[in-house]
C-alpha cells in the first residue's frame, strides 16, 4: 500500500465529520446562510492567496524540475482563485464577489490552517509543507464526489458549480501529482520523518475541517480592530 493510501485511509473518518457538518449539509440542501457563505468566501479568498505563497516558498527549496514545474502550475492556478467556485458562491448571496470579500481577515481556524503550512514551509524541510498541503485538493475532491454519489444535483441546484468545480478530473490530476510527491518522500523519510509527515496532513484535514464550521458559525477574533 501506498503512504498516501494509508494516511488518506486513516483521514476517512475526518471526511466523514466534515461530510456530514452544517456547512456541508447546506450546500447539499442549497439553503446555506447567505452570512456563512460570505465568511467563507472573506476567509477562502485570502487562504487561497496564502496557500500561493507557500507554494512560492516550496519552489526555490526544491531543486527537482518536475517538482518546480508542478509548483508552477499550481501557482498560476491559484492566482485564479479557484475563480469559478467562488463566483458561484458569490451569486448565490446576490452581492458582487470584491464587494464580499474586500473586508475580512483571517479568521482564528483560517488563521491556524495558514500558518500550519507557512511554519512549514518556512521552517521545515520541502515534504513537510506537501504534506500539509495536501488535504486542500484532496477534502474538496472527496466531498464534492460523494455529494455526486449521493445525491442528483439537478442544473437548477445553486450550488451545481462549486460542487462540480471540485468534483472534476483536474482536481484529481493535482492529487495524483501530490501523491507522487508525497510517496516519494515518505519512502526515503526515516520513521520518525514519515510519522512527522503523517501528521501534518492529518493535522490539515482537521484544520479543513475547522475551516467549513468556522465558515458555518461566522467565526470571528473576540477582538476586532
Ligand atoms: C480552506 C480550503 N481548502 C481547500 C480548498 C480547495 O482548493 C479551498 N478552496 N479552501
Amino acid at each position: 500500500m501506498q503512504h498516501t493510501d494509508i494516511i488518506k485511509e486513516k483521514a476517512a473518518p475526518i471526511v466523514d465529520l466534515i461530510y456530514n457538518d452544517g456547512f456541508v449539509q447546506g450546500l447539499i440542501n442549497g439553503d446555506l446562510d447567505k452570512e456563512a457563505v460570505a465568511h467563507y468566501l472573506r476567509a477562502d479568498s485570502r487562504y487561497l492567496k496564502s496557500f500561493l505563497d507557500v507554494y512560492a516558498i516550496l519552489l526555490a527549496k526544491t531543486s527537482h524540475l518536475d517538482e518546480k514545474k508542478y509548483l508552477l502550475e499550481q501557482v498560476l492556478f491559484l492566482m485564479d482563485g479557484e475563480h469559478d467556485a467562488h463566483h458561484n458562491l458569490a451569486e448565490y448571496i446576490g452581492i458582487p464577489y470584491e464587494e464580499i470579500i474586500a473586508d475580512g481577515e483571517w479568521y482564528p481556524a483560517a488563521d491556524h490552517y495558514i500558518k500550519h503550512m507557512l511554519y512549514n514551509a518556512y521552517a521545515k524541510p520541502f515534504e513537510y509543507a506537501i504534506a500539509a498541503s495536501t488535504p486542500c485538493p484532496w477534502v474538496y475532491f472527496e466531498i464534492a464526489t460523494r455529494i455526486l454519489k449521493e445525491h442528483t444535483i439537478t442544473d437548477d441546484h445553486p450550488f451545481k458549480v462549486w460542487i462540480d468545480f471540485y468534483a472534476d478530473d483536474m482536481v484529481r490530476d493535482i492529487m495524483n501529482s501530490l501523491d507522487t510527491i508525497m510517496n516519494k518522500y515518505c519512502d526515503k523519510a526515516s520513521e520518525k520523518e514519515q510519522k512527522e509527515l503523517y501528521k501534518n496532513f492529518l493535522e490539515s484535514c482537521e484544520h479543513e475541517r475547522n475551516f467549513f464550521n468556522m465558515a458555518y458559525t461566522q467565526q470571528r477574533w473576540l477582538v476586532e480592530l
